[in-house]
């Protein structure tokens, strides 16, 4: 099969250079318009679609991106791999600002986001014990690395629901009690719902800021992030750029099973299933509906 790169850019990065026949496509999707136009192309003979997350410009919050369309979007691109980049506050001393942390971990604490493409009508449940695709996550590290970026291996992100920043007790109630690592925004419920869609799915925290914790960097701000997001997203494009080659423009199957994720996930019996929401689930589900 065709290896397709889907990279979803954070904050401070709305666009990638390079790609060869570069073209900003527009996708509509029956769960609405995706967060912008994806820039589809080839780098190093393998095929590449970006989308911002937030939308060029940075239009949608935390809670207002368009989950659900932006992984539809990328599936029927046709992309198997989703690199998410996002900048991320760090809850610990030795993930400085400018470090990225491959991240293997998610606690979800967001309540008002659509988590699933499933619901009434035709139920499905995937695993999601692992949420990162361990092969595409080795490839991330191994492309920091070599970018020369100050990278470490595993870490845990808490996605909060936001726009505000923690208070002071949750910062520490994340750092002390629960062991997180790191904390955004927005990779809930986009990796759940890439697992859904048999996408892998690796992502990539750029620490932009301590949080509201440490004694010594007093509570987080915007224009402390903006200051690192600058340096933190050349360096998110030079790993980018070393991805195409470490993956190849062929694959097979993830030995993990995170691109069979739905072969025994649904529930609703055929004769039961909701006609309008199965044609709704084609381009997601149509390998087993
Ligand atoms: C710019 S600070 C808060 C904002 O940045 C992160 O966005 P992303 O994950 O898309 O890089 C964080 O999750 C918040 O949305
Ligand atoms: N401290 C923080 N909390 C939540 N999202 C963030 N994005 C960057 N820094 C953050």
């Amino acid at each position: 099969m065709d290896t397709m790169i889907g990279v979803i850019g954070g904050s401070g990065l709305y666009e990638i250079d390079g790609l060869e026949g570069a073209d900003w496509v527009t996708i509509e999707t029956p769960w609405g318009d995706p967060s912008d136009q994806i820039m589809t192309g080839v780098l190093d003979g393998v095929k590449m679609a970006f989308l911002p997350r937030h939308g060029r410009g940075h239009v949608h919050s935390p809670t207002t991106v368009p989950y659900r369309a932006n992984i539809h979007a990328l599936k029927s691109l046709g992309v198997t791999d989703i690199v998410s980049v996002s900048a991320c506050g760090s809850f610990r001393e030795d993930m400085a600002p400018g470090d990225f942390v491959i991240l293997d971990q998610f606690i979800d604490r967001t309540v008002a986001r659509e988590k699933s493409f499933f619901g009434t009508g035709c139920v499905a449940h995937v695993s999601l014990a692992h949420p990162i695709c361990e092969r595409l996550a080795g490839a991330c590290l191994t492309a920091a690395q070599e970018a020369g970026v100050t990278v470490h291996k595993g870490g845990t992100y808490l996605c909060m629901e936001g726009p505000q920043f923690s208070t002071l007790a949750e910062s520490k109630l994340y750092r002390e009690v629960w062991g997180c690592d790191v904390i955004g925004m927005t990779n809930m419920p986009e990796a759940k719902l890439a697992r859904e869609a048999e996408i892998d799915y690796a992502s990539v925290a750029m620490i932009t800021d301590y949080d509201s914790w440490h004694p010594h960097h007093g509570e987080v701000d915007i224009s402390e992030i903006i200051a690192t997001l600058g340096a933190n997203s050349e360096n998110a494009r030079n790993l980018i750029a070393k991805l195409p080659k470490l993956l190849g423009a062929t694959r097979d199957t993830c030995p993990h099973g995170c691109d069979t994720a739905l072969d025994f996930a649904i529930m609703t019996v055929p004769e039961k299933r909701d006609p309008d929401l199965v044609a709704k689930l084609s381009t997601i589900a149509g390998r087993v509906l």
